[in-house]
């Protein structure tokens, strides 16, 4: 089932929708997601991040073919769900959605910069970030196959 897709949103084969896709245990409490500033700030983010690396030639090749409206809807729940928010995360999981793919080590490094960029842009303190991008780090041996 592929549930509360978005207008727009091309069709992907179906995959049994759970949290645990995330990829990650969520946070306790509020105090990630506040310090985030919330799903707004989320939403900023995120959008900047993956504006960032379609236009990086680093990496634009491989956002050219992408539905890029789901994958800002999933990468949105997927911060909110594990920053601690009140998020539910529908997407696939870091393997079904990047077994595809390819990716390099120096394409998840330059993606973790644009977040970073994003990050501090929002005004995220250093720790907090630090927190996130650790929480985020065991998602590689899933993302990254070559
Ligand atoms: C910690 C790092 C990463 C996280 C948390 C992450 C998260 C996600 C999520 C939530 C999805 C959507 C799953 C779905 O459609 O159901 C996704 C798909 C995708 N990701 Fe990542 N990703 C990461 C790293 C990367 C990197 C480094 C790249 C390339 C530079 C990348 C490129 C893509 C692409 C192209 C898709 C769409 C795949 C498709 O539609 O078949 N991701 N990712």
């Amino acid at each position: 089932q592929d549930p509360a897709h978005m207008p727009g949103e091309e069709a992907v084969d179906p995959y049994s929708v759970a949290d645990a896709n995330a990829g990650a245990q969520p946070f306790a409490g509020t105090e990630m997601f506040d310090a985030f500033h919330g799903q707004a700030g989320i939403d900023r983010i995120v959008d900047r991040m993956l504006d960032r690396s379609a236009a990086d030639p680093r990496t634009a090749g491989i956002f050219v073919a992408t539905d890029m409206i789901r994958l800002r809807r999933t990468l949105k729940e997927q911060f909110c769900y594990v920053l601690g928010g009140p998020c539910a995360y529908t997407g696939r999981s870091m393997k079904d959605a990047h077994d595809d793919i390819g990716l390099q080590p120096a394409d998840m490094g330059a993606l973790v910069e644009h977040l970073q960029t994003a990050m501090e842009e929002e005004g995220v303190p250093f720790h907090t970030q630090n927190r996130f991008l650790a929480k985020l780090a065991p998602m590689r041996r899933d993302i990254v196959t070559r």
